[in-house]
């Protein structure tokens, strides 16, 4: 089984081939496409990029998308970016997570590249030198929270949106690495509270124990707090800034880097098996009946 993955991972890694940003401020990152999945704007003046997910309705977080955020990355780390901020296009969910529709009967192999595609870009976001920013401006359960968890600073619209880990309530477990980033954020005793129960906090609870590291009003407001948070790197030296960053992080990085395919064998046995996918299903269906 090993074998597969690790070929898998072969073709995925040369599937991230890099990109040559064309001269514009403004840049989209995937192929000739009228609907980009993810957009990128880099401020000519600050030279920091909004990285904007755009995949509606709900920006989930599939093969297609995690390829298309892990070749921004590389561009804009390419291109010296002197800030990132992850923001949404939608006006209340910043992302939904996985997308279940990539683990809900299907196949092994399948499987196998969708969370070797999720492992290195995640990897890429977290340790990044690029100092980064989640401006939440909607929902952000499970996957979505990882993704805000791996920036460096969160800030939050309130009141009415919310995140947090909530695999348990689908029957499914949230992996080690998603583990440490919330411990990272809020500390041993928070998380195991909230991963047991797969709690999703409102945006003041989540101020309250740190998962979150502001509160505003608005998506604009979000983006100035951003852009005031990257605005404070501006004397300092970039290589000691992402030397802390990666020694403060070292536990995440060391475990995605030493355990990677024994993470895959996991998930892929774990995802797959009946209760899972009896889970997945079930709540699949109550996310349908929700929206009819
Ligand atoms: C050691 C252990 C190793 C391995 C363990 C094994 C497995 C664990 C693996 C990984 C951990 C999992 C992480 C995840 O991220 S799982 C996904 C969790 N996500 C959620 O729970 C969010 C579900 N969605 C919502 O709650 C709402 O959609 C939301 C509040 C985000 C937005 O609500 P809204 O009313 O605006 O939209 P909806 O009508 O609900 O949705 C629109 C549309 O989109 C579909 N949808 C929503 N979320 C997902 C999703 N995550 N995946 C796929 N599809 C999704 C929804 O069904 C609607 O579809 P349709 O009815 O066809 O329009």
């Amino acid at each position: 089984m090993a074998g597969i993955y690790r070929s898998t991972r072969y073709v995925l890694q040369n599937a991230f081939g890099s990109r040559s940003l064309p001269g514009a401020v403004r840049f989209y990152s995937q192929k000739p496409d009228p609907a980009p999945l993810i957009n990128v704007d880099v401020d000519s003046k600050t030279g920091v990029a909004t990285v904007t997910m755009n995949s509606p309705p709900v920006n989930t977080l599939n093969t297609p998308f995690l390829n298309e955020m892990g070749g921004v990355i590389k561009e804009l780390e390419k291109n010296k970016t002197r800030g990132l901020i992850l923001t949404s296009s939608s006006n209340s969910v910043f992302s939904a997570g996985l997308d279940i529709m990539e683990m809900y009967k299907a196949p092994r192999d399948q499987m196998a590249v969708f969370w070797t595609t999720l492992q290195n870009t995640w990897l890429s976001l977290y340790r990044t030198g690029i100092p980064t920013v989640a401006a939440i401006n909607g929902h952000a359960p499970a996957g979505g929270c990882l993704l805000a968890l791996s920036c460096e600073y969160r800030v939050m619209v309130g009141p009415k949106f919310t995140i947090g880990l909530n695999e348990t309530q689908l029957g499914i477990v949230a992996p080690p690495w998603f583990l440490i980033c919330m411990r990272e954020a809020v500390g041993p005793r928070q998380t195991e509270l909230a991963l047991t129960s797969g709690k999703m906090f409102t945006a003041t609870e989540a101020l309250n124990i740190g998962l979150v590291d502001q509160l505003v009003s608005n998506k604009e407001e979000a983006l100035a707090e951003a852009h005031k948070f990257i605005a404070r790197f501006a004397k300092i030296p970039p290589l000691a800034r992402k030397l802390t960053k990666e020694f403060t992080r070292q536990e995440g990085i060391k475990y995605m880097e030493e355990k990677m395919l024994d993470d895959l064998e996991t998930f892929v046995d774990v995802a797959s098996s009946p209760s899972a996918q009896k889970g997945m299903e079930m709540y699949l269906e109550a996310l349908k009946k929700k929206s009819t």
